[in-house]
């Protein structure tokens, strides 16, 4: 045990971590020349293309120091928020972290929500000031904002450059003096921490653990203490950059485990493992499951495909967890699905998978939170509202209660006005101003979290030229006085264009949204009126003027087969659109409450 090290890496968003993570292996020889890639840990396809990391992926390597033989588990983290869930269970399972800081940018919000998690559970914190080989670079101010932020030693921050492999050398040294040990029982039942899954078609779902007491061995009658479910371990080992099978892992190692499971949603990050005839007595703290921040509908583009969208999301949940989903069905659109997601980006991700791994073609509605709502007739029973049209008739509310977030935002002083009237605009109360340096702001609010779902973020970067990062964590529900803002095309009222808005706001993106529905909807053979209501008032109006072209009016007389051609070709160029009584709707429009500032 006195010669492991169970670290991860921190970062804010792009300040390095796969870029270093590939370098620490490269420079222990974990990699051979062939096995080389950009970004070695990213193996997903969509994690490569947006070069972002999705899921925690862990990875040992062999060191030798000073004539011994050392064990390094990284396990590499992924920095956006949506999935910060993960990144506190990898902390939980290390004994160090490599702050890693950009040098142009210095410490940023996620930095500082990340590095909180690592201290909350004593890790120790080795500063790594990365990028310093970027012209922009600014090493001596950043190295004392991070001296500033941590209380340390500026010896103690090694700069580095994850491109050129400066100071990867010092970072190894400071991972095996700096990092301690893991301590643990060997002879205690078995606990070990799940810190990760992934789905692997071909094998099930794989499990990474981090044991705590004990040791796991193949064949081992095993236990999931909060799903209280059992399973033999066909397969344990290690990770290296294959899986290599073991007889057994052992107290304070890193290793994956295969049961043949087949749904991901057995497998939950948090989880402990024990023994099943000789089960630990306390399970590893702080487990919680994940909860889905966002919903939104999502449908077929043709309704005849809603059945190969029902397989295909199963699929895809079997893979990812922390996607839920629900039957439902709307006016407009038909029959489909109300699906959770953990943020926006998660939900564009399982747009994307959709479309790619299983040829799905679907249209998104509308991303909404959750809301509360209670009735006068029961005060105290609290309705879920996932969906606009399952908040209860107004006359009947008592009440609706939002969920509210701590949003931090760190921004240079310069910009910290019109941050503030941002914040303010989305409804938010300052909570806390604080200067990290002169230069630098940290700002603290709370904010309705439907307020972060609309184009926050875009914003937040225009207005403080991307000077600005942004964190938030939830803190509750809170009362709110919330309406349904209905869209009517044609006098038809169209569901999936329906928003939940607060009532100050929702006059004016009412208004806005009937002018970018005008841009969005394609003119057709005559007027389209779009109103926007509150109830039965109708609280704005555009029209989609008629277009005359009629493509078929070329073929007077002729062969049918080609007027059939042409509608075909007609067809095709139409993907995405459903057709809503007699208007046609892109899926752009959908999704126009997001965009109305664009
Ligand atoms: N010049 C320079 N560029 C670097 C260095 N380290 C990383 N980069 C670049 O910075 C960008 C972001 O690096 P990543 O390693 O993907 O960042 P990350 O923190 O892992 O990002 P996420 O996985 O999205 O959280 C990439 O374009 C890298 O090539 C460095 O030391 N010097």
């Amino acid at each position: 045990m006195k010669n492991i090290r169970n670290f991860c890496i921190i970062a804010h968003i792009d300040h390095g971590k796969s870029t270093l993570a590939d370098r620490l292996l490269d420079f222990t020889g974990s990699v051979t020349e062939r096995e080389k890639q950009e970004q070695l840990l990213d193996n997903m396809d969509l994690e490569r293309e947006r070069g972002i990391t999705i899921k925690s992926h862990a990875i040992q390597m062999d060191y030798v120091h000073e004539g011994e033989e050392y064990v390094l588990n990284l396990i590499d983290t992924p920095g956006h928020v949506d999935f910060s869930y993960e990144v506190s269970r990898s902390i939980a399972a290390c004994e160090g972290a490599l702050l890693v800081v950009d040098a142009a940018q210095s410490i940023q919000a996620q930095t500082i929500s990340n590095l909180y998690l690592a201290l909350e559970n004593d890790l120790e914190i080795i500063p790594v000031l990365n990028k310093v080989d970027l012209p922009s670079a600014n090493p001596e101010e950043v190295t004392d904002d991070i001296v500033d932020l941590l209380g340390c030693d500026p010896s103690e921050v090694i700069p580095a450059s994850a491109k050129t492999g400066i100071g990867i050398q010092e970072i190894l040294d400071a991972i095996i003096n700096r990092i301690p040990a893991p301590t643990g029982k060997v002879d205690a039942p078995l606990r070990a921490l799940i810190f990760d899954s992934v789905y692997n078609p071909f094998r099930g779902v794989e499990t990474f653990f981090r044991v705590i007491n004990g040791t796991i061995k193949k064949g081992q009658r095993i236990k999931f203490v909060n799903t209280d479910k059992q399973y033999d371990a066909d397969e344990v080992g290690t990770l290296k950059l294959k899986q290599q099978p073991k007889k057994e892992i052992k107290t304070g190692d890193v290793g994956y485990l295969i049961t043949g499971i087949k749904d991901a949603r057995e497998v939950k990050v948090g989880d402990t493992i024990t023994d099943a005839e000789n089960p630990t007595t306390e399970a590893v703290a702080g487990f919680e499951d994940v909860k889905p921040m966002v919903f939104a509908g999502i449908y077929p583009v043709d309704t005849e495909d809603y059945e190969d969208l029902r397989a295909s999301m199963e699929k895809l949940q079997l893979n990812d967890a922390s996607l839920t989903f629900v039957p439902e069905s709307s006016a407009a659109l038909g029959f489909g699905f109300r699906c959770g997601f953990l943020g926006m980006l998660h939900l564009e991700i399982i747009q994307e998978r959709l479309e790619r791994e299983f040829d799905m073609t679907v249209i998104t509605t509308v991303p909404n939170v959750s809301y509360h709502a209670f009735t006068n007739k029961h005060p105290d029973d609290v309705i879920l509202v996932n969906n606009p049209s399952d908040l209860p008739d107004p006359s009947t509310l008592n009440r609706v209660e939002e969920p509210f977030i701590k949003a931090t935002i760190i921004t240079k002083a310069n910009y910290v006005g019109p941050v503030m009237s941002l914040c303010i605009e989305k409804r938010g109360e300052i909570v806390n101003q604080t200067y990290l340096t002169t230069e630098r702001v940290e700002l603290t609010f709370d904010m309705p979290l439907a307020e972060i779902v609309f184009d926050f973020y875009d914003r937040l970067k225009t207005v403080s030229r991307g000077y600005a990062s942004f964190d938030y964590s939830p803190i509750g529900m809170r009362a709110s006085h919330l309406v349904k803002v209905d869209v009517l095309l044609n006098a038809n009222k169209v569901d999936a264009l329906s928003a939940l808005l607060h009532k100050d706001n929702a006059y004016d993106i009412g208004k806005k949204m009937c002018e970018k529905l005008k841009e969005l909807i394609p003119r057709q053979q005559f007027d389209i009126p779009i109103q926007a209501a509150i109830g039965a008032k109708i609280i704005s109006r555009e029209t989609v003027k008629a277009l005359r072209k009629d493509v078929t009016a070329k073929c007077y007389g002729g062969d049918i087969s080609r007027k059939r051609k042409l509608l075909e070709k007609q067809k095709k160029g139409k993907k995405r659109m459903r057709q809503v009584g007699n208007v046609e709707i892109p899926q752009e429009a959908f999704m126009a409450v997001l965009k109305l500032n664009d």
